[in-house]
């Protein structure tokens, strides 16, 4: 609610000191235009406080360079995101609103509830009678005959439910021909759930919808089980999909200490950040080697992991290794690869499978290492998971539930008051939106400098750091801010 200014100092910061991240309105902010009355202040007993005030933000860093700020004024501006939640004036008139949701790229827990909350909100606190489910992902937007009418009967029990109801895709992404839907069917809400490549393709949307000058509202929750997104807490999905990969973990476990110099080797997901293997390794405890796509690894020689894994076999009798399937790619090409690169129909790549190639690297050189070494002279027992699309398709934790509910209907608030191009998160545990230029071509890598999660590892497993001081710099200066992150493509 509104505040002071003396009430918005923090740490010594005055209000001017805040760059709150501006969030593209449908319509222009200086015309006189008529807004709406939020429905949800109509009912009676609503208070005012449930309504979020346009002043209040959320700080990007909580962590603060207290000598950023000087005596004699402001030297530093610290980013942050408008707070997210319902606003008294709404953009729209709710009656005659058309919405639509889709759901795209690859699947992930939670993406039911999202859509379920989107109806909900759309229809319990708004009224908005017409909602489309679009199949398929964006390509589905060419077929309007398959589109699928949603009211609260019909998503009532979605939440229980892994995948997508509605479908999903890669590829299939038409620009013009998605807006040119979206009018003819006189949307003008957008839901779009999806990951990187979606946040991309949401872009375009809202930019062709913007240069038609039309009102249509692009709003975005990102989902990935990956957690690849910058800048946000976490993506729904990614706690069911840790929490499965560790029950993978822990049948490597049992199998690896039932025989004799027992090898477990799990594969995760996770292409170009290894947060779930990092997780999970921290979670199950017992892991002795996780490797992640963040940190170049190599085989023979000191520091090396075959005489890391060599020493704990004969130590315990058994050990467990971690790869997510994006680490060990640039070791496998000088190893030897095919040389093609294959991607799918949204461009990604599709990477070598890392887990039989390791197994089969390993298998020769340790048997070397640990030959003669053992009472019966054992031969390594590897023993493989790879929980393939288990950490995925799959129904989500309940925190994960509870947290899709409260994106859902963050997006739905957003939208309704008129915001447009901007993803919904959560940044240090508060709600808020955020332009989703600042995210695009922007990745969320493990942090990999000391005082991260990644340390506790390297603490846990006893692994080699495969770290050296010019690496700790290189990595410091990639690090995470509102501005910052690690861009790709
Ligand atoms: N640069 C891009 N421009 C437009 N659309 C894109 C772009 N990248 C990906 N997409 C579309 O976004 C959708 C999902 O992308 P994908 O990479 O498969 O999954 P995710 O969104 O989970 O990362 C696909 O339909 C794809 O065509
Ligand atoms: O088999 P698919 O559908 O291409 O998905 C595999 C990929 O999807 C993921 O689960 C999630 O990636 P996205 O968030 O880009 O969809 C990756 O971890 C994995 O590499
Ligand atoms: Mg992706």
């Amino acid at each position: 609610m509104a505040s002071t200014d003396e009430d918005r100092e923090f740490n010594g910061k005055s209000k001017d000191a805040w760059n709150v991240q501006h969030i593209d309105l449908v319509f222009d902010s200086n015309s006189d235009r008529t807004m709406f009355p939020n429905p949800l202040s109509q009912r009676p007993n609503t208070p005012l406080c449930w309504f979020v005030d346009g002043d209040d933000a959320v700080a990007a860093d909580v962590q603060v360079d207290t000598e950023g700020v000087s005596s004699e004024g402001i030297k530093i501006k610290a980013e942050a995101f408008p707070l997210a939640g319902p606003r008294l004036n709404i953009a729209f008139d709710p009656q005659k609103s058309i919405a639509a949701v889709v759901t795209c790229g690859g699947l992930c827990p939670g993406l039911n509830t999202v859509v379920r909350e989107i109806v909900m909100c759309l229809r319990r606190q708004y009224g908005v009678p017409t909602i489309y489910g679009i199949p398929f992902g964006y390509r589905g937007f060419q077929d309007r005959p398959s589109w699928i009418k949603l009211d609260e009967k019909k998503v009532r029990n979605f939440h229980n439910m892994g995948g997508s109801f509605l479908g999903s895709s890669r590829g299939g992404h038409d620009t013009n021909a998605i807006v040119d839907a979206l009018v003819e069917a006189g949307i003008n809400l957008l839901f779009v759930t999806g990951g990187d490549g979606t946040l991309r393709g949401a872009a375009k949307i809202a930019e062709e919808i913007q240069s038609r000058g039309i009102e249509i509202a692009v709003a975005v929750i990102p989902k990935t089980i990956d957690n690849d997104i910058p800048l946000i807490d976490r993506t729904f999905g990614f706690e069911s999909a840790v929490d499965a990969a560790r029950r993978a973990i822990d049948v490597a476990v049992t199998e690896a200490q039932g025989f004799p110099l027992g090898l477990g080797v799990v594969k995760v997901m996770g292409r170009h950040s290894g947060f779930i293997a990092m997780h999970a390794t921290l979670g199950s405890r017992v892991v002795d080697l996780c490797l992640v796509p963040e940190v170049d690894f190599y085989l023979d020689g000191e520091g090396g992991i075959v005489d890391h894994l060599a020493n704990r076999l004969l130590e315990n009798g058994n050990a467990i290794v971690v790869i997510a399937e994006g680490a060990g790619q640039d070791l496998m090409a000088t190893l030897g690869s095919n040389g093609v690169t294959k991607r799918d129909a949204s461009g990604n790549i599709i990477l070598d499978d890392v887990g039989p190639w390791l197994i089969q690297q390993l298998e020769p050189r340790l048997n070397e290492k640990v030959k003669g070494k053992t009472p019966f002279n054992d031969q390594i027992k590897f023993k493989y998971v790879d929980p393939s699309y288990m950490v995925r398709g799959i129904p989500p934790s309940t925190n994960d539930n509870n947290f899709c509910t409260q994106l859902a209907h963050n997006a739905v608030h957003g939208a309704m008051a008129g915001m447009t191009s901007f993803l919904v998160a959560s940044v240090n545990t508060r709600g808020c939106y955020l332009p989703i230029d600042l995210i695009a071509n922007k990745q969320n890598v493990i942090d990999t400098s000391n005082q991260s999660l990644w340390s506790y590892v390297i603490f846990d497993t006893h692994q080699p750091t495969f770290t050296q001081q010019d690496d700790c710099q290189r990595r410091s200066d990639s690090r995470m801010t509102a501005s910052g992150g690690v861009i790709i493509g």
